[in-house]
């Protein structure tokens, strides 16, 4: 495929709610589009970085330099999503931002052959269960309310965010009111240390589906200790950049269930990867979420539809987070989104939405 030129786009996406983790509180999402375009098909790629490098290392200012000084000069002239990975080995890290670009290759080559997303990864289902984040609210009232909402909205799993002095106490009332049934989990965004096992321990008591990312990103080491030292599963969210990180995170028993974003780990191509060696040694894998536009939901969901992916992600509706998306908004239908059926990612930015939010446009023609 031979690349006419390339679109860095900024939108500013108000959130609904602010949405608050153990790193900080978004109010909106400044998020960086790529639109790839081409003779044949235009392409979209959504980049998952946030404002400030808190999540990751990544933050979208650098994402957009280092896709206009690095990656889109390193593409060849004529590219596949393949070929496109190949050509970006060299450069380290940036998986967000390489994502977004692959994502945009794809996503034009399959619309230009009429291939959907799902199909050209071999999806089984056309709908997926869908989960739901609830963010560290400033009561536990409040944080059972805004529980009862998604419940009767029909989400089959929810998962909490917690703290340390917001998890136990939090988790316990959600259990204590939505009983033993309810599919929970927890996600700490690596607020923990091995010194915290004790009272990570005590989560135990709430039979969670797991915990996710308890101690920091970069120690594989201490997970698998911790592992040992607490019965809910440890699932592992920002330590699994790779599959090779994947592989070691098996091998040390550092992870019982992995959470996959392929925005975090450079794109879809790996995320198929993770995902085929988790299901060669049995570990579970769901789809995480990153506040995606419909952009970035859709081709979440159809990468949710495969086997492995056993266990509700966090690809919620596109109203949890936004009032208005810039497509056509992804609507729960009874605990499960329907996956795109569309040539590419099977959605659409609507123009005039996406206008309304558009706070910079950039051209590079190639
Ligand atoms: O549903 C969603 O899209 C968000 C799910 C979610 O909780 N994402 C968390 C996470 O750590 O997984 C997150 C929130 C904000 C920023 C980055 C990550």
């Amino acid at each position: 495929m031979k690349i006419t030129g390339i679109e860095l786009r900024r939108i500013a996406m108000p959130l609904v709610a602010p949405f608050r983790t153990s790193f900080g509180t978004e109010t909106a999402r400044d998020v960086l589009l790529v639109r790839v375009v081409t003779p044949e098909a235009e392409g979209w790629g959504e980049c998952v970085a946030m404002s400030g490098p808190l999540y990751s290392s990544e933050y979208v200012d650098g994402t957009a330099d280092v896709l206009r000084r690095f990656l889109i000069p390193a593409l060849p002239a004529n590219v596949d999503a393949h070929a496109a990975e190949r050509a970006l080995e060299p450069f380290k890290g940036h998986r967000m931002a390489k994502a977004a670009l692959g994502t945009a290759i794809l996503d034009a080559q399959l619309r230009a052959v009429g291939e959907s997303f799902g199909r050209s990864l071999g999806v089984a289902r056309d709908r997926v269960p869908c989960g739901v984040s609830v963010g560290i609210m400033d009561s536990i009232p409040e944080l059972l309310d805004a529980v009862a909402g998604y419940i009767a909205e029909g989400y089959v799993r929810i998962k909490l965010k917690i703290e340390p002095e917001w998890d136990v106490a939090p988790v316990r009332a959600v259990r204590e009111r939505f009983g033993d049934d309810l599919l929970l989990q927890v996600d700490a965004n690596a607020a923990y240390t091995l010194a915290d096992a004790r009272r990570l321990a005590r989560l135990d008591d709430f039979d969670l589906l797991l915990i996710e990312q308890p101690l920091a990103d970069d120690d594989l080491v201490q997970h698998a200790r911790l592992a040992q030292m607490i019965k809910t599963p440890v699932c592992l969210d920002e330590s699994i950049e790779s599959a090779a990180h994947a592989a070691a995170a098996i091998s040390l028993g550092a992870a019982a269930i992995i959470n996959i974003k392929p925005g975090r780990v450079g794109g879809y191509l790996e995320a198929r990867r993770i995902h085929d060696l988790c299901q060669a040694h049995g570990v579970p894998v769901w789809c995480g979420g990153m506040l995606e536009t419909g952009l970035g939901r859709a081709p979440n969901v159809a990468l949710a539809a495969l086997p492995g992916f056993t266990l509700p992600g966090d690809t919620s509706a596109s109203r949890r987070y936004y009032a208005a998306d810039i497509t056509e908004p992804f609507e729960l239908d009874d605990g499960h989104l329907d996956v795109p059926v569309g040539p590419g990612i099977g959605v659409d930015p609507l123009p005039e939405r996406l206008d309304e939010f558009t706070t910079s446009a950039e051209w590079i023609p190639l």
